[in-house]
């Protein structure tokens, strides 16, 4: 700093020469101002563990649980930490007052989606078609328009009777074949959305406008997993010839796009095609936007929409699943709340007709559980990251514009200042008040302009599941070889989006006219398809 000073007295002498002298010296001031500046921003980074030239602390990461790192390191770091991997700066939060006050009332500069390393394979693979994984952007913003509009507290009650009429047959079908409720879940969740996207009714586990969905996802969580492709660590890989060794990713990554495409275009060819026959079950997401076009859709209207609805497979398949596998465990573990929720439906419901959506309001209790399971189990712990488009302050310290902002939802739900003795499965916390119920369940949804946009939607789903299995059933542990009772361990899966690891379980039928409905209502698919 010093020369600058001494620059500085010598232009100051030349006073004769003023407007020059104050351009220069203002420039100057302007230099040095930057300089201590950035000194500043260097030193004002929020507090994180060190890493590792290079890599950073991605070592420091465990592909189980890292959101209880990431709690934990708070314990000597603070609610606000800075981590790089290789170089990228990364910034996780782990208070809802944070996250609050960054992701939502800034969400103008939060909201956009990291390109992470590993995420060049979506690309690659085809999948970053979709408005989950797109930029802050006019793309993102048409795509997710089309689904939001769709899926609005206002609209999303045209859903609910198809959503009931599935998770009847679920309820009838798990009855009878409980070893195999895992698969049977998928089925009901993988074919409300197909319906309500589509309107399409899909028949079987095995029907390709499922089954290619399903690879597709399945492929995803594999294309993510750090390391999996060279190639997002050395792009050029992707000039390699065929013929050459070490070519055979790019014969996976042509089939990997094939089912992106497959699973974007061909329900959607379905479902055009079969609005003129009259098939197209309405509504439906994709059917009313290609009606109320009049049938002519620009090209780029088209791809929006067709690649907006494959966002919604990918965003509410394994999350709906996840929440029902925690439900079903939890009621294992927790007789008393079954047996408290069950007293409420009998008596509010009766025991003559089974639950629906609309009788939400009135099961205080039900909703408790709801809450309390997406509390306790959040499908997405580590949210889908976001990043930070401009510079910005917090509380002193200096967050870089290109960060990946991490959420750490898991944290913030096990508070134990907001939720005491947080690891208990707990109804009765909720003392009924709805606001704080709502608050639980919104931060299991996310942040500012990315909050899940299927949120209602999504909760109808697991709604309609809860109140009918509690109305019909019994939900006991299922049996080890030796006939010894196993309980769930709530031990979870891998990945971005995490469900309960397998678990067996039995259910009892209860012995009320409403469980024998299940048996006697017409729940068979609906004749217009083939
Ligand atoms: C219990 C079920 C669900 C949970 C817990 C859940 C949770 C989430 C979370 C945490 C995010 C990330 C939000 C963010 O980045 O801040 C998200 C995004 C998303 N969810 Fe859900 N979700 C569920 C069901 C659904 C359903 C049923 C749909 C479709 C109807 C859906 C569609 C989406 C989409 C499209 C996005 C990306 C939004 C964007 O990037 O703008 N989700 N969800």
């Amino acid at each position: 700093m010093a020369p600058l000073t001494d620059l500085y007295k010598q232009l100051a002498s030349h006073a004769p020469h003023l407007p020059f002298s104050a351009f220069i010296l203002g420039g100057l001031l302007a230099v040095i101002l930057y300089q201590s500046l950035s000194a500043r921003r260097k030193d004002k980074l929020p507090p994180g563990p060190r890493g590792l030239p290079f890599i950073g602390n991605a070592h420091q990461v465990p592909k189980q649980t890292p959101w209880l790192t990431f709690a934990d390191w708070a314990k000597q770091y603070g609610d606000l930490m800075y981590a790089t991997v290789v170089g990228q700066p990364v910034i996780i939060i782990n208070s809802r007052k944070i996250a609050n006050e960054l992701m939502d009332k800034r969400s103008a500069i939060y909201s956009d989606r990291p390109v992470l390393v590993c995420f060049r394979s979506f690309h690659f693979c085809g999948y970053g078609t979709s408005f989950v994984i797109k930029p802050y952007g006019e793309d993102w913003r048409k795509q997710r328009r089309l689904v939001a509009q769709d899926f609005a507290p206002s609209t999303v009650g045209r859903y609910h009777g198809f959503q009931e009429k599935e998770t009847r047959k679920m309820m009838k079908e798990m009855i009878q074949d409980p070893a195999n409720f895992i698969p049977r879940i998928k089925q009901t969740i993988g074919t409300i959305i197909v319906r309500v996207t589509y309107g399409y009714y899909v028949k079987s586990l095995d029907d390709p406008l499922l089954a290619t969905p399903l690879v597709a996802l399945e492929n995803f969580s594999e294309a993510t997993a750090p390391g999996r492709f060279l190639v997002d660590i050395f792009p050029i890989l992707k000039q390699i010839p065929r013929w050459m060794p070490g070519s055979a990713f790019l014969s996976i990554a042509d089939a990997w796009r094939q089912d992106v495409m497959d699973t974007c275009w061909k329900p959607y060819d379905w479902c055009k095609d079969n609005l003129k026959t009259g098939k197209t079950l309405t509504p439906s997401v994709v059917g009313d936007v290609i009606e109320n076009s009049g049938g002519s859709l620009s090209k780029d209207d088209e791809d929006a929409l067709v690649y907006a609805a494959s966002g919604i497979f990918g965003g509410g398949l394994d999350t709906n699943m996840s929440t029902a596998m925690s439900f079903f465990a939890y009621m294992i573990l927790n007789p008393h709340v079954q047996k408290k929720a069950q007293e409420e439906i009998d008596s509010v419901v009766g025991v003559d007709r089974l639950p629906t959506i609309a009788d939400r309001p009135d099961l205080p209790y039900v909703r408790a559980i709801m809450a309390e399971v997406l509390r306790s189990c959040p499908t997405i712990p580590l949210c889908i990251p976001h990043s930070l488009t401009q510079d910005d302050f917090y509380e002193g310290y200096f967050l870089p514009k290109g960060a990946w902002i991490m959420p750490n939802i898991w944290q913030m739900l096990h508070d134990p200042e907001a939720y005491p003795n947080p690891m208990a499965f707990k109804p009765e916390r909720y003392n009924g008040d709805d606001a704080e119920m709502e608050k639980a369940k919104t931060l299991s949804f996310g942040f500012g302009r990315r909050i899940c946009p299927g949120r209602h939607f999504a909760e109808g789903t697991a709604f309609s599941i809860m109140a009918t299995a509690l109305a019909t059933c019994e939900i006991i542990p299922g049996l080890d070889a030796n006939g010894k009772e196993v309980l769930p361990t709530m031990e979870v899966t891998e990945g971005t989006i995490v469900s309960p690891t397998p678990f067996p379980m039995r259910l009892k039928m209860r012995a009320t006219p409403a469980a024998q409905l299940l048996f006697e209502e017409e729940l068979e698919d609906p004749a217009s398809i083939e």
